[in-house]
C-alpha cells in the first residue's frame, strides 16, 4: 500500500502524530546521551545497536523458554500470506521474574513505561525460516486496525534482541536504508517507526533473513503509543 493510499483523512487518536513524535523525539533524546548505545547514522531512519545488552546467561534463559513454549507464528488477520513469516514464536510471560527484570531494563533504555509495551515474543528461526519484508507499525487501512487501535494505538518503536548466533544467515535488513545487522549474541536493535514528525516511515520496511546454517533466537518487543497493558487487562 502506497504512502498516499493510506494519507489519513480525518483524526484518529489512535494513530496521533503529535503524540509519537513526542515518543520519537524523548526516545532519540535519551538513547543519544547514552554511551553504550550506538546510532546508526542514516537519515531516513531513527536506529540504535546496544551490543552485549545481554549476558549468556540471560540469553541461555530466554533461549530455553523459547525452546519450551514456541508455535509456528502468526500474521495479523487479513494479511497472512503462506511463507512470509515462518519462523516459531511464543509470548514471554511479564510476570515471570527473569521476563520482568529484562523488560525492564530494556524499556528504562527506551525511556519508555513498559505498560506500554505488548507482550514480548520469543522467536526461533530454523534453517530457511524467514520473516519476509514488513513494516511493524499498523496500516489503518487494513480490517485489524478497527481492533488494534483501540487496544494501545500504533506501534511506536521496536526493541529485538539477538540471543545467539546463527553460523549463516539470519540477518536483520532494512532493504529502503541498505543496511542489514548480522545477528550477535546480547545485541538489542532499537528503530522508529515512525518518522520524526510522528507519522508512518515505510523506509522502516525490514527483513528477517533466512538463516541458512545454524538456528536463530530473538525477543522482539512493541511499544505502542498508549499504555497497552492498562487497555489489555480485563476489569
Ligand atoms: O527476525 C528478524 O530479524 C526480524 C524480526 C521482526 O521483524 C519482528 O519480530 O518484527
Ligand atoms: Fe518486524
Amino acid at each position: 500500500m502506497s504512502a498516499e493510499a493510506e494519507a489519513p483523512t480525518k483524526f484518529d487518536p489512535n494513530n496521533d502524530p503529535a503524540k509519537l513524535a513526542k515518543i520519537g523525539a524523548f526516545v532519540t533524546k535519551r538513547l543519544d546521551s547514552n554511551p553504550l548505545v550506538q546510532k546508526i547514522d542514516v537519515p531516513e531512519l531513527q536506529a540504535y545497536v546496544y551490543q552485549g545488552f545481554l549476558g549468556k546467561r540471560d540469553c541461555d534463559i530466554l533461549i530455553k523458554k523459547i525452546d519450551a513454549e514456541a508455535v509456528p507464528s502468526t500474521l495479523y488477520k487479513g494479511t497472512e500470506q503462506a511463507g512470509f513469516r515462518t519462523s516459531y514464536s511464543c509470548h514471554l510471560n511479564r510476570w515471570d521474574a527473569d521476563v520482568a527484570r529484562i523488560e525492564a531494563r530494556m524499556s528504562d533504555t527506551l525511556g519508555i513505561d513498559n505498560n506500554f509495551a505488548e507482550t514480548m515474543q520469543g522467536q526461533r528461526y530454523q534453517v530457511g525460516q524467514e520473516f519476509k519484508s514488513h513494516h511493524d507499525f499498523f496500516h489503518p487501512s487494513q480490517s485489524y486496525w478497527e481492533q488494534e487501535g483501540p487496544r494501545g494505538g500504533q506501534r511506536s518503536w521496536t526493541a529485538m534482541i539477538f540471543l545467539n548466533e546463527p553460523e549463516e544467515g539470519g540477518a536483520t535488513e532494512f532493504p529502503h536504508i541498505g543496511i542489514g545487522i548480522r545477528p550477535q549474541a546480547g545485541t538489542m536493535l532499537i528503530w522508529n517507526n515512525m518518522k520524526p514528525d510522528g507519522t508512518l516511515n515505510y523506509k522502516s520496511l525490514h527483513t528477517g533473513t533466512p538463516v541458512k546454517q545454524g538456528v536463530k533466537h530473538i525477543i522482539t518487543k512493541w511499544y505502542r503509543q498508549n499504555n497497552w497493558l492498562e487497555l489489555n487487562t480485563a476489569s
